[in-house]
């Protein structure tokens, strides 16, 4: 196993459980408390200019606190490394999760996932953000069967709000809007309601509604916003579907509209909502767990705690020891702590 000295003492690197593009995510343990982490591993070098994509993902995941955006617990940065430490989602992506075997899901299991992935954006978009590569390896599940989003390395955050116009062609074509590869000027949140609608129609299909192996058809299909209608959709499965993947993004369905959509809310007391966190809550039990191991007083915890840059192993420590409180265990942690 390579041994990272920056981690030495503070995590302790498993398995590999992904490698993107300039990437490599690891399954590790926090050693102060034993709960299981995911570290993203970046080498500066390979990251050439991608570089400022780390720190715009570190910017957005500090910013975002959400029950269904993946939590940054730590940033380490050395000379040649950054590491990313991210809330492990056990369950893994949720399309593998579909399984080969069912290879879609029922409209009322699809409704579920669909509704997280909603709140999730919402509450982006409201902070005026956008993810901007919104497919189905960016969608994972925690133990408890919970949607996650993740890599926010292409989230944007236009100066002049969500409702400014954004160039970069970025994000994979798949999944990619019509004025997103037209090379338009285009509106992340916009471009986010597209993606959102291959999610959905591969949620209930089991299969993408533009799909070619030459880019060139890809291209052609998505530009035509032609797809398959298959015949276990029922009629208001169709018609949000239609309403996402139009191809003029002025008649494209709103974030706003999508909350409240009768597909949305069908089975459901409520439309989709978001709690507008964007600072941890202090919590009693998890400082004096803290204080009660390195002697220093809760009050002093939680003052360094909120001038931090919260990216340092103390904030790593309290998260996961609230996440450990929230999920109903035991709060401990080890004295070499
Ligand atoms: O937890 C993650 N990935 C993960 C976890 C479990 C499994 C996988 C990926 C894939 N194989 C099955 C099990 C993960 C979490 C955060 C992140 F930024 C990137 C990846």
């Amino acid at each position: 196993m390579v041994r990272y000295i920056a981690l030495k003492g503070l995590y302790d690197l498993e398995k590999t459980i992904g490698s993107g593009g300039f990437a490599k995510v690891k399954l590790a343990t926090h050693i102060a408390t034993g709960e299981k982490v995911a570290i993203k591993i970046m080498d500066k070098i390979s990251l050439g200019d991608d570089l400022p994509r780390v720190k715009l993902e570190v910017q957005a995941l500090k910013t975002l606190l959400h029950q269904h955006i993946c939590r940054l617990y730590q940033v380490i940065e050395t000379d040649s490394h950054y590491f990313m430490v991210i809330e492990y989602c056990s369950g893994g992506e949720l399309f593998d999760h579909i399984g080969i075997e069912k290879n879609r899901l029922s409209e009322t299991e699809s409704r579920k996932f669909f509704r997280q992935i909603v709140s999730a954006v919402a509450y982006l978009h409201s902070l005026g953000y956008a993810h901007r590569d919104l497919k189905p390896e960016n969608v994972l599940l925690d133990r408890e069967e919970n949607l996650k989003l993740i890599d926010f390395g292409l989230c944007a955050k236009p100066k002049n709000g969500i409702d400014s116009h954004l160039q970069t062609s970025c994000g994979s074509p798949t999944y990619a809007a019509p004025e997103l590869i037209l090379g338009k000027k285009y509106l992340g949140s916009e471009v986010d309601i597209w993606s959102m609608g291959v999610l959905l129609y591969a949620l209930l299909c089991g299969f993408l509604p533009f799909d070619d192996n030459s880019i060139e058809n890809l291209y052609r299909k998505i530009l035509s916003g032609k797809y398959d209608e298959p015949s276990w959709l029922s009629s208001s499965s169709k018609r949000l579907i239609r309403a996402m993947l139009q191809i003029d993004p002025k008649k494209r369905i709103t974030i706003q509209e999508l909350c409240n959509h009768p597909w949305i809310t069908a089975g459901f007391l409520n439309p989709v909502s978001f709690v507008h966190k964007t600072n941890f809550e202090k919590d009693d039990d998890v400082l004096s767990t803290m204080s009660a191991i390195c002697g220093e007083h809760a009050s002093d915890i939680w003052r360094k705690l909120v001038k931090s840059d919260r990216t340092d192993y103390r904030t790593a420590t309290y998260l996961l020891l609230l996440d450990r409180k929230l999920r109903g265990l035991s709060l401990r942690i080890s004295p070499s702590a």
